[in-house]
């Protein structure tokens, strides 16, 4: 298992519209077993000029699953199990901004997270843990994606908050004025709570926000439409995987774990005293705690 001081394992998890990745060799798809439940998918595992490379459709082949019924703990801990160090989601967002059309690609650095019907953590009675989300985004990766931005000619933005919302359905109109009030900029269902729980996981994760569309907010786009996003998709799907092609190479050497933190995000996070720990819990955190709770 990788504890991010070995050669690094990207990994992808590609939202709506991004369900395979193309350029990989020596391809296989794999079935991984959780203690947490069945991942969306099978990972795809594979090599990109000579580097390993996971990717996990989010939503599964097809998408078949809703972002309220994700089992965001199976699929970072099938991530974490498949050796995978360090995380790029790849998401579909609504514009809360002007000057953010559709087409733009908005490296994330803030979130906001709204949802309410969610696991959000590995841990709970039995081993109590607080990791800090401060900064939920690894500085590291998101730097590559926005070399490769700088690169690749994709309109893009660096920064930006991202709003989690519940969904499915998308939001009123109210709730996405309030979301402008709040300085909010791109407006999503998915990324919370894979972020806090990658922390957890002490692996980490960055998110390339593809625009689809303006939300409702807009005067010009009284609503938010699957076709209408669906069009944007396809457009982003392709510079999407071509962003990723341009994201590898610049995380192929890393000597030391991330110097960002985010694999030692569990150093000083568990509070639960070591005699009052639940042995059924620990089990089930082999993967993403194993470094932590055996130090
Ligand atoms: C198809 S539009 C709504 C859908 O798209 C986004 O998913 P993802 O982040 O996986 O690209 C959004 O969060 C909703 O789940
Ligand atoms: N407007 C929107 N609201 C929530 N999720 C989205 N995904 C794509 N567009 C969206």
């Amino acid at each position: 298992m990788a504890d991010g001081h070995s050669k690094p394992v990207f990994g992808i998890i590609g939202g709506s519209g991004v369900y395979d990745i193309d350029g990989l060799t020596n391809t296989r798809w794999e079935t991984v077993e959780t203690p947490w439940g069945e991942p969306s998918d099978q990972l795809l595992f594979g090599e990109l000029e000579g580097q390993p490379l996971v990717f996990l459709p989010r939503h599964g082949r097809g998408h078949p699953r809703p972002p309220t019924e994700l089992n965001y703990r199976a699929n970072i801990d099938a991530m974490k199990r498949a050796g995978v160090t360090e995380i790029l989601s790849v998401s579909a967002v609504g514009s809360l901004k002007e000057e953010l059309p559709p087409g733009t690609f908005v490296v994330v650095d803030q979130f906001i997270d709204r949802t309410f019907a969610r696991q959000k953590s590995f841990f709970g009675t039995g081993c109590v843990a607080h990791v800090s989300m401060a900064h939920p985004v690894c500085g590291r990766v998101g730097e590559a994606c926005k070399e490769a931005l700088a690169e690749s000619g994709i309109p893009h933005h660096i920064g930006g908050t991202y709003l989690v919302m519940e969904g499915p359905q998308f939001s009123t109109k109210a709730e996405s004025e309030l979301y402008r009030q709040w300085g909010c900029d791109v407006i999503g269902m998915t990324n919370m709570p894979e972020a806090k729980l990658a922390r957890e996981a002490e692996m980490c994760y960055a998110t390339v926000a593809m625009v689809t569309d303006y939300d409702c907010w807009h005067p010009d786009h009284d609503h938010v439409t699957v076709e209408a996003v669906i069009k944007v998709l396809l457009e982003n799907a392709d510079k999407a995987r071509a962003l990723v092609r341009a994201v590898a190479p610049k995380l192929a050497d890393r000597a030391e774990p991330c110097g960002k933190g985010c694999h030692t995000a569990l150093d000083n996070a568990i509070i639960t005293a070591p005699d009052m720990r639940d042995e059924g819990l620990l089990d089930r955190l082999d993967a993403v705690a194993g470094r932590a709770l055996k130090g």
